[in-house]
């Protein structure tokens, strides 16, 4: 027989399920060709066989023979990775599966695989989470917070007032919880009694004992002694680690007197439960009504959007005339011109005195506030290094759809000027605290307190972005650190800071787009002149809103649920968060992260590469994965293929049903609340 005729009977009983004739008949021509086309194409198919027979090792051992004799056919990489994914040897299948994408980008075979891979990956890890140990609680510092020395002393002088000069030291705690308990209630009576003294006085004489140290912190907590109440239950959370009542209690101390003065005058508070810092309704609050406010602490313009003029510090759309009609249509049609002045509103820009156009402001008001308080750090003419930044942000809509993702650059879809932003906040932050001090150079402990804002932010990532965007790293640390800048303005980023910067700006920031760009509020105006059909010839398309990624304290406290009761609007300067289901006093508000209309598996998939969390909100329990599987032990129906479920991809992609044994990856056990 032909070589031709052996491969093709090998075809035919491949495709009859044959894969034991089928790997016969592919081996008599890799044993006794020397056709290296045969060779090539017999392994390949061989591989295959060797992968549907459950013989994994082999087939990548063929696989790889493949690769080697051609390097540039992404067929070898496909099957390598599918039986390395079936071996459970998931970190290798992505990378062969890289290499595979980097010869063709649209392999069809390599694409399938990834998404089989990565939903293997989600089973697994979703295993895994149900015996998940995740605690915010222990994952959030106790560090002492800039200021609060001067605030102790500030709590010993109200304290003082009361006739009590020192508070007991924790130390002197003895044990007996049940009497602790009841002189921390007679304390609490004389308190709401309006008797503090007495009140603290009682908490001083009364037998400690180990429970007592709650009650303790629970009463310098409603005497509004902060301070020392976290003071006590760091110590208490020393002592005891086991305890979880004690520290849940400090971050509900530290939550209060954080969030305290950016949730006055709203209808929400902040507290801390298994999820970290949440917000709470503080009153009933009906669909459709505001719940509050928040202005970011950073923003920028998304890459996408950056042809499209916006004030640069708040967020305000400067989109004028000639963006959307043309310089062509205003100098020729007088008539439309005068309809088109008449109605597109005024906004003048206000260019940056330093690099000129490359920064825009709304007003003069923008333009200064911004340069207090990061743009002196940030301007091209001050610090020529930044430059680069722009260069690489204005080249992101160049980029073909493939490519959105710059290797070794920047991995992420909001601007790296978000993170930049951060670093020239607490450049100026901590210079303008040293220059009101009278000092010329920060000190660390001025450092200390012009980071202290962005300790709101959470910082969760399980693994690091260092060997994934090296060259952003180091772009940002030479913008930070070079000799253009003055050395008071000079700041180093460690490797470590970096990570924890990138995974806070990634689970924190938020879209947003001024609610009254200049071509709404134009078309609304002109919809009511009488001359308003002068202007349809010209109208196309809406234009692009300015989108922009900001980080804002107060919004960032909201955790997710896919069946949220808010959701979070434009609202200039910055956004608002209103309800969209009934909110009870006492309810938590839950946003969405994501678009809530993808099923369970995609919702969950997508928070766990974005949030690092998995869902188990009340519509995830509920929904389950499709109607084959039991939402209740995972259970799939036997001989039930229903298309478009995990089981039906799994034979369309490798012809038999996906085996349901999993191994733990990738486990987010390394967590942690990078401290910065
Ligand atoms: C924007 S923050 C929300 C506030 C956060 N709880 C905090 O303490 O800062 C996003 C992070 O909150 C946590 N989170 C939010 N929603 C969650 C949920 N439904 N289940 C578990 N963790 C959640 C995750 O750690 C996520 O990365």
């Amino acid at each position: 027989m032909m070589a031709t005729d052996i491969i093709n009977r090998g075809l035919f009983e491949f495709q009859h399920g044959n894969f034991k004739t089928a790997e016969q008949l592919f081996t008599k021509i890799i044993d006794q060709n020397d056709e290296e086309e045969d060779i090539l194409e017999s392994l390949k198919r061989r591989a295959t066989c060797l992968h549907e027979m459950g013989k994994y090792d082999d087939a990548i051992i063929d696989a790889n023979r493949v690769m080697k004799l051609a390097p540039k056919c992404t067929s070898g990489y496909a099957i390598c990775g599918n039986a390395l994914t079936r071996l459970k040897n998931y970190e290798d299948a992505l990378n062969t599966y890289k290499l595979g994408l980097e010869i063709d980008s649209n392999d069809e075979a390599i694409k399938n695989g990834l998404k089989f891979l990565q939903m293997e990956i989600m089973e697994n890890f979703e295993k895994s989470q149900k015996e998940s140990t995740y605690n915010a609680v222990k994952m959030s510092s106790q560090e002492p917070y800039p200021g609060d020395n001067e605030l102790e002393v500030y709590e010993r002088e109200i304290m003082q007032t009361w006739g009590l000069n020192e508070f007991p030291d924790f130390d002197m705690a003895v044990p007996d919880t049940q009497k602790a308990i009841l002189e921390f209630q007679e304390a609490l009576q004389l308190k709401k009694a309006g008797n503090d003294k007495n009140a603290l006085e009682k908490m001083r004489l009364g037998e400690y004992k180990e429970g007592f140290q709650h009650v303790q912190c629970k009463i310098l907590d409603a005497l509004n002694l902060p301070v020392h109440a976290e003071s006590w239950l760091r110590n208490g959370t020393k002592a005891d680690k086991s305890d979880m009542e004690m520290p849940l209690l400090f971050q509900n101390i530290r939550v209060k007197r954080l969030y305290g003065p950016l949730t006055e005058n709203t209808k929400v508070g902040v507290v801390f439960t298994h999820y970290g810092r949440a917000i709470q309704a503080a009153e009933d609050i009906k669909p459709g009504e505001n719940c509050f406010r928040d202005k970011a602490a950073v923003l920028a313009q998304t890459l996408d959007t950056l042809n499209v003029t916006a004030c640069n510090h708040c967020a305000k759309c400067l989109m004028r005339p000639e963006d959307y009609f043309g310089k062509d249509l205003l100098a020729k049609n007088k008539e439309v011109r005068t309809l088109i002045q008449r109605h597109w509103p005024y906004r003048p820009i206000t260019e940056c005195k330093g690099c000129g156009n490359q920064t825009v402001y709304c007003s003069t008001e923008c333009r200064d506030e911004s340069w207090n308080t990061y743009h002196q750090v940030l301007c091209t003419s001050v610090n020529p290094d930044v430059q680069q930044l722009h260069t690489i942000c204005s080249q992101y809509k160049n980029l073909s759809n493939d490519n959105r993702v710059w290797k070794g650059v920047w991995n992420a879809s909001y601007s790296p000027m978000v993170l930049a932003k951060i670093w020239a906040s607490i450049i100026c932050l901590a210079n303008n605290i040293a220059n009101q001090e009278g000092r010329q150079t920060p000190t660390q402990a001025d450092w200390t307190m012009a980071k202290s804002p962005f300790r709101k932010f959470i910082a969760y990532g399980n693994t690091s972005v260092l060997g994934i965007i090296p060259k952003m790293l180091t772009m940002m640390q030479g913008i930070f650190d070079n000799e253009n800048l003055p050395a008071h303005f000079r700041y180093k980023i460690t490797n470590q800071e970096f990570d924890g910067r990138y995974y806070q700006a990634t689970c924190n920031v938020q879209a947003f787009s001024d609610p009254a760009p200049p071509f709404k509020v134009f078309m609304n105006s002109v919809s009511k002149d009488p001359k308003r059909d002068l202007i349809v010839p010209y109208t196309k398309e809406d234009p692009d809103d300015a989108l922009f990624a900001g980080m804002f304290p107060l919004h960032a406290c909201l955790n997710h649920s896919c069946a949220n009761n808010v959701e979070v609007l434009d609202g200039h300067p910055g956004v608002l968060v209103r309800a969209r289901l009934p909110v009870k006093k006492g309810d938590e508000l839950f946003t969405t992260y994501i678009n809530s209309k993808l099923p369970r598996k995609e919702r969950r998939s997508w928070l766990f590469r974005g949030y690092n969390f998995w869902c188990h909100c009340p519509r995830c329990k509920f929904e389950g994965d499709g109607p084959d599987k039991c939402t209740e032990c995972d259970k799939v129906a036997e001989n039930v293929i229903v298309p478009g479920t995990a089981q039906h991809r799994a034979r369309k992609l490798h012809g038999r049903r996906a085996t349901r044994k999993f191994a733990i990856f990738p486990a987010n056990s390394n967590q942690e609340d990078i401290q910065l």
